[in-house]
């Protein structure tokens, strides 16, 4: 039986993510939402969870920005996944992309790096070389991660932030906008500004 592809999540990123498929000649049959603002996301019809009615080829993405809701999305539902990688990024033969994660026009991921599940790459950014991005990384417009970097689950890189070569970020830290970051990050630290500093610590759970 033919695969039907599904869209979890049919908000902006879902748009990002629901174009990025339809670039790729992937035609999704249904986005999933239970609070969608509209009845379609890019003339895509939208459905509640309620009224889904699995079939067995079905493979979805959770096309949701939040790296908390997108884990608790994906530990409740037994769903198949497949990923979203934009015609326009450029994702070396030799790097490894997890199942459901999203690759946004212009990202690179260059030889040698590991993406986990779920993670997003979003538009215009770069991880180097030899890097490890547990599940659900996302890392935000035009940051870059230099070369043999290890990023925790959940963790945010902020749009623009640079974190320099062979650091360690770990789980569900946030990186703040256009930060700096010269040195190791523990788990669930926010940090900002050049060099970066802790503001906080913030756990999701
Ligand atoms: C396609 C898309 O849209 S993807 C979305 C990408 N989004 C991002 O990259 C956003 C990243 N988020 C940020 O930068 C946020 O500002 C965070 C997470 C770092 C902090 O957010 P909050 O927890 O709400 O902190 P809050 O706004 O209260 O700021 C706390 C302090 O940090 C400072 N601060 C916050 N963000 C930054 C930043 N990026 N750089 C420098 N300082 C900052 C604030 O000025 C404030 O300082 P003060 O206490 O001296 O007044």
């Amino acid at each position: 039986m033919k695969e039907k592809y599904y869209l979890f999540g049919g908000s902006g990123h879902g748009k990002v993510v629901a174009d990025i498929l339809i670039s790729s000649n992937i035609n999704v049959h249904t986005v999933l939402d239970d609070h969608p603002a509209e009845s379609t996301l890019l003339n895509i019809p939208i459905i509640s969870t309620k009224s889904y009615v699995p079939t067995p080829n079905d493979q979805f993405i959770v096309a949701i920005g939040n790296n908390w809701i997108r884990k608790k999305i994906v530990e409740t539902h037994a769903f198949s996944y497949f990923k979203a990688i934009a015609p326009a990024a450029n994702v070396s033969q030799f790097a490894e992309v997890g199942e459901g994660t999203m690759i946004m026009p212009k990202a690179v991921v260059n030889a040698g790096t590991k993406l986990g599940k779920h993670c997003i790459m979003n538009s215009g950014s770069i991880v180097e070389h030899d890097c490890v991005l547990g599940d659900y990384v996302h890392v935000s417009p035009n940051a870059a991660v230099a070369g043999h970097c290890t990023i925790g689950e959940g963790s945010q890189i902020g749009m623009g932030a640079s974190v320099i070569q062979c650091l360690t970020i770990g789980k569900w830290a946030i990186i703040g906008a256009g930060a700096v970051i010269i040195r190791d990050v523990p788990d669930y630290a926010v940090v900002v500004g050049n060099p970066g500093r802790i503001i906080k610590f913030n756990k999701p759970e």
